[in-house]
């Protein structure tokens, strides 16, 4: 039922005992459609703002207005941008500096590259930074200290000049993979032919090559299938001596140097951290990256290990668990629970399990994620074939739509960025399927979770009934965060309007930069609330985000509170 409301008053509240609900219960929750109606809007505020304007309105489920989205083809057109800003009636701004303030409807899911030789150039950086890229990834199977270093400073670079635009880094740890040593130059395999890996080292020959793991030859058993490369390439396994492993290839092909085993069905018995990812992650502790993605994580252990380790040296990085291990399926709730999100490692989850299994377990763990407030990100061969070709096949680009609509917060490239030969038409084709899918998502609706909301803090509550009113009124959502808590709830939410949240902390802008709708803006905040508010709203519409006229939801919450006093959360509606 429509309600009319003061949207002068702001919804203001002190703590109350929240409900229960497990979140295996809340992931069920997201499946289906919401049946709770919320009571919207209890008006017993007071118009303590002079700049406040006054208005009276209709509340009713609506939806957002249908977004026109222009396609950009991979050899995209400059004047795209500025016909999005005529499309909206938005003033042209001095756009040099960032993605925001380019494009009128922004791209909510936030796209995650990986470094590489084609893309380790400062030129570089900053282009894939103004076509999109949101995060940089530093793989740590590749390359040294000095030259991700290089690319850490490179980015932090482009941060320190960007006015708008921030790009968080996650290092990714190289984890106790597999591989095959190196060879001289790669070697045919075909189907039939005898082929030996030996725990030796330094083997590369024609018809026998090194792996670098000790244990290889006692994982395996004859029968087991070995696959090169996510299953590029395969062999059966037929015999073993103490240090070698004798094979009869399935499907061949070309194997080169240093590629990726596994044995389908079956986890390496490592450790998830092995020294060589300690001195990476300390390198990582050391240049204050953003993020650790964590590789083959098979149990909440592990995460609690390394968070005790980051905690004992003061590092403030969350922890984004690789969900890529046969045995980390039956852990995936408790892994999921110890971290701050986890990715959809597809490369190596596809080979230790069944391949049809990929999209199905894709879909539970950003179910999983998304109920439990974690960040999710699904990766690996997004737009493969972009690697050597110009254009991307439909296949894939029906594979980033899917990720979009099931809810992901990122979407990464890995090869395609790396080493590939388009990687900034990678990522415009990124951008412009997932802005395209996001308008076909339906805007003013039910918030997810809803009967479950309550449950942990009050912020929940605050943040599902600012997305509420956000997307009852089809406006954005402006928060204030120090430590970014209340951005990643809201954004937890899914509201239809972008999420302006507002940080006096840098770091906490740069890791806000990988959460879905959220739009991370570094800001002094006075000691005067009122100030505070004009001040952002003021960069906001100096920098055309916002126009005079518009309305924002703006939300007082999180859990350390900034002008909060007595615990007084609030939500209020203000004009630009
Ligand atoms: N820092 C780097 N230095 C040199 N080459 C790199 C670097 N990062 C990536 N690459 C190249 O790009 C390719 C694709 O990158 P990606 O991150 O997918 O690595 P991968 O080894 O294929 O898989 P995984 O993600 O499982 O480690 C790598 O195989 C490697 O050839
Ligand atoms: C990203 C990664 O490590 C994988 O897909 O296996």
């Amino acid at each position: 039922m429509a309600q009319i409301v003061s949207t002068t008053r702001s919804i203001q509240s002190t703590p109350f005992c929240p409900t229960s609900g497990s979140a295996n219960e809340r992931s069920r929750s997201l499946l289906k459609p919401p049946t709770f109606a919320s009571k919207v809007l209890s008006s017993n505020g007071n118009n303590k703002c002079p700049q406040l304007a006054s208005r009276t309105c209709k509340i009713n489920a609506r939806k957002s207005a249908p977004v026109e989205v222009i396609p950009v083809s991979p050899e995209d057109d400059p004047k795209i941008e500025e016909h999005l800003l005529h499309l909206r009636g938005v003033p042209q701004v001095d756009n040099s500096a960032g993605m925001w303030s380019k494009p009128t409807f922004r791209r909510k899911t936030k796209i995650v590259c990986t470094i590489g030789p084609s893309t380790n150039t400062k030129e570089m950086i900053w282009k894939l930074a103004e076509a999109g890229m949101n995060v940089a990834r530093l793989n740590m199977s590749h390359g040294d200290h000095a030259s991700h270093q290089k690319v850490i400073d490179l980015v932090k670079e482009y941060n320190a000049q960007s006015k708008d635009n921030v790009i968080a880094i996650m290092l990714d740890t190289k984890g106790p993979e597999v591989r095959s040593g190196d060879l001289p130059q790669p070697i045919m395999l075909a189907p039939g032919q005898e082929f030996t890996f030996t725990i030796q080292r330094g083997v590369g020959t024609a018809d026998c090559v090194s792996v670098n793991y000790d244990d290889f030859v006692n994982d395996v058993e004859a029968g087991d299938m070995l696959l090169v490369d996510g299953g590029m390439m395969s062999l059966m396994v037929k015999s073993k001596t103490e240090d070698s492993v004798k094979c009869e290839v399935v499907d061949g092909g070309e194997l080169k140097s240093r590629r990726h085993l596994n044995v389908r069905g079956k986890s390496a018995t490592l450790p998830s951290i092995t020294e060589k990812d300690w001195d990476d992650i300390k390198f990582g502790v050391d240049n204050q990256v953003d993020f650790y993605a964590v590789s083959f994580v098979k149990s909440a252990e592990v995460v609690h290990e390394l968070k005790n380790y980051l905690k004992s040296c003061g590092a403030d990085i969350h922890v984004i668990v690789k969900i890529e291990s046969a045995d980390s399926i039956p852990n995936l709730h408790s892994i999921i629970t110890a971290s701050d999100g986890a990715m959809v490692a597809r490369g190596d989850l596809g080979a230790e399990l069944p391949i049809e299994e990929v999209p199905l377990l894709q879909e539970e763990i950003i179910n999983l994620c998304r109920s439990m407030g974690k960040a999710v990100i699904v990766a690996t061969n997004m737009l493969e074939s972009m690697i050597v070709h110009p254009t991307p096949t439909r296949a894939e680009v029906s594979d980033i739509a899917i990720a979009v609509r099931e809810g992901s917060d990122g979407i990464m490239l890995s090869g395609e960025t790396a080493h590939g030969k388009y990687p900034l038409k990678a990522v415009k084709v990124m951008h412009t399927v997932a802005l395209r899918t996001e308008a076909t998502i339906p805007g003013g609706q039910m918030p997810p979770n809803i009967g479950q909301v309550f449950k942990n803090h009050m912020s929940e509550m605050f943040a599902y009934h600012a997305t509420m009113m956000s997307n009852t009124l089809g406006t954005s959502t402006v928060v204030f965060t120090r430590t970014g808590f209340m951005g990643i709830l809201l954004s937890h939410y899914r509201p239809s309007g972008t999420i302006f949240a507002f940080t006096d902390d840098k770091r906490v802008q740069q890791r806000l930069a990988l959460y879905q709708g959220v739009c991370p803006i570094y800001m002094e905040f006075c000691d005067d609330p009122e100030a505070t508010f004009r001040r952002a709203l003021d960069l906001l519409q100096n920098q055309g985000m916002v126009i005079e006229g518009e309305e924002v939801a703006l939300v007082q919450s999180g859990r350390q509170p900034i002008w909060r006093s007595q615990s007084t959360h609030n939500i209020q509606v203000r004009k630009v």
